[in-house]
């Protein structure tokens, strides 16, 4: 992968500039957005809503449905831009496969890689049946049908998710045949594209789960220390790192982790979901962009994961990731209906080595991570609580 052109990077606004166009701008594509800009690059925001947290720190912006094939390619085509980075998984993908092809557009990490990623089955089915990695057992189902065969067929307790969704949307687990039929209702209303496909998983009982943040640079391969994550409703709550792990873990986990995201392929970092018990690892899905629970690298390290993306999709050198220490964050969630309001910052940052991000999401509508907050400490326990304490003493009010 070595690439010996030297990088140039121009000034925004100006003819040579490098232009990134950001496919979704939640809080993730915030600080993608913020390195970026630290690098002179030329930054476009789009999303679904206005003001969105990425937005809200671009050179411009542009509200769509990134769904709608005709929309998103008269976007790109009206852009050119130098990159696309997808940020969300829902978007129409295909349409970029057919732009990479017909016009030479960069997607990052690939256009392939997107359309894999943004649908469970083609990861599932890539990562299973083409590299023969260790999944749970699974069935792919349409109608409620299928759903109570494929359930029957791989047992009690199983996971159903819409085969479109992300942050635990429309995903439960089925624990006795009371759950059945309420799963799959929630399943049909709570995917990011409406009705449709489903995925049955069987429950994998780990000891722990992490994060393996890998990233694909010009000089290679590179990973993070594990992070350790807490989930709630398949959301996530709470990450740490390092996760403490044996050595045969790991070495199996950076196995699965290369596997992946050599096939593909591109440049960036991704977030490879793994589950563990003892020395046992199943591949759980990916993400070929920064992960939720790696915002734990806002204080853990040097380089965040979103400064690390920045790096290798502009082809600039990753020689070294420096841990500063065990860290932790701790989501903030919000319930209701308005605009937040955030009560007591100074108290949530008053111990040392402690820092929160605020995302500026417009408005809550249900329920919404809003913030999060970010604690380093002698270790990984002692952060955690931290991490909590900050979260605690911060309060939000819906206007
Ligand atoms: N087969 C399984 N066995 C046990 N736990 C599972 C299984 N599938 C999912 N989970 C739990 O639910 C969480 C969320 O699942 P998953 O990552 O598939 O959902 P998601 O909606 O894609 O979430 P995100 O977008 O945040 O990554 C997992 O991190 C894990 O805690
Ligand atoms: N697990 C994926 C994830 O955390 N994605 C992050 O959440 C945003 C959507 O938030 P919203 O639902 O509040 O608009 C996305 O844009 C991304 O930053
Ligand atoms: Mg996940």
């Amino acid at each position: 992968m070595t690439d010996p052109r030297p990088v140039t990077l121009g000034t925004p606004l100006s003819p040579s500039a490098r232009r990134v166009l950001m496919l979704g701008s939640g809080e993730l594509g915030k600080e993608v957005a913020i390195e970026l800009q630290r690098l002179g690059v030329e930054v476009i925001a789009a999303d679904r809503y206005d003001n969105a947290p990425a937005m809200q720190v671009a050179h411009r912006c542009h509200t769509l449905n990134m769904l709608d094939p005709a929309a998103l390619r008269d976007l790109i085509t009206h852009e050119k831009p130098d990159l696309v980075v997808p940020e969300i998984e829902a978007i129409h993908t295909q349409t970029l496969v057919e732009l990479e092809t017909e016009k030479g557009l960069r997607v990052i990490p690939t256009a392939r890689a997107a359309r894999l990623t943004m649908d469970r089955e083609g990861i599932r089915r890539l990562a299973a049946e083409t590299l023969g990695l260790p999944t749970s057992p699974y069935r792919f189902v349409d109608t409620r049908e299928e759903y109570r065969a494929a359930v029957a067929a791989i047992g009690l307790p199983c996971v159903v998710k819409p085969v479109m969704s992300s942050s635990g949307k429309g995903q439960s687990t089925v624990r006795s045949d009371a759950d059945i039929d309420a799963a799959w209702d929630y399943a049909q209303s709570g995917g990011r594209a409406g009705q449709g496909r489903c995925i049955v998983e069987g429950f994998i009982r780990f000891d722990y789960e992490i994060t393996l943040l890998t990233v694909r640079h010009r000089d290679g391969t590179s990973y993070c220390d594990p992070i350790g994550h807490l989930q709630v409703d398949g959301d996530y709550r709470e990450s740490w790192m390092p996760q403490p792990m044996s050595d045969a873990a790991l070495r199996e986990s950076q196995r699965i982790a290369k596997t992946v995201t050599d096939n593909l392929g591109g440049r960036g970092l991704f977030g490879v979901e793994l589950f563990v018990q003892g020395d046992q690892v199943w591949f759980s899905e990916v993400s070929p962009r920064p992960h939720d629970t790696g915002l734990v690298t806002l204080i853990s390290q040097e380089l965040s994961e979103f400064a690390l993306h920045a790096r290798a999709i502009l082809g600039l050198p990753i020689p070294n990731i420096a841990s500063l220490g065990p860290s932790a964050s701790c989501a903030v969630l919000a319930t209701g209906y308005g605009v937040p309001r955030f009560g007591n910052v100074d108290g949530a940052l008053v111990e040392p080595d402690t820092a929160l991000r605020l995302f500026g999401k417009p408005k809550v509508e249900g329920h919404r991570r809003i913030a999060v907050t970010l604690a380093r400490d002698i270790n990984v326990d002692a952060a955690r609580a931290k991490a909590r304490r900050a979260a605690a003493a911060l309060t939000v009010e819906l206007e």
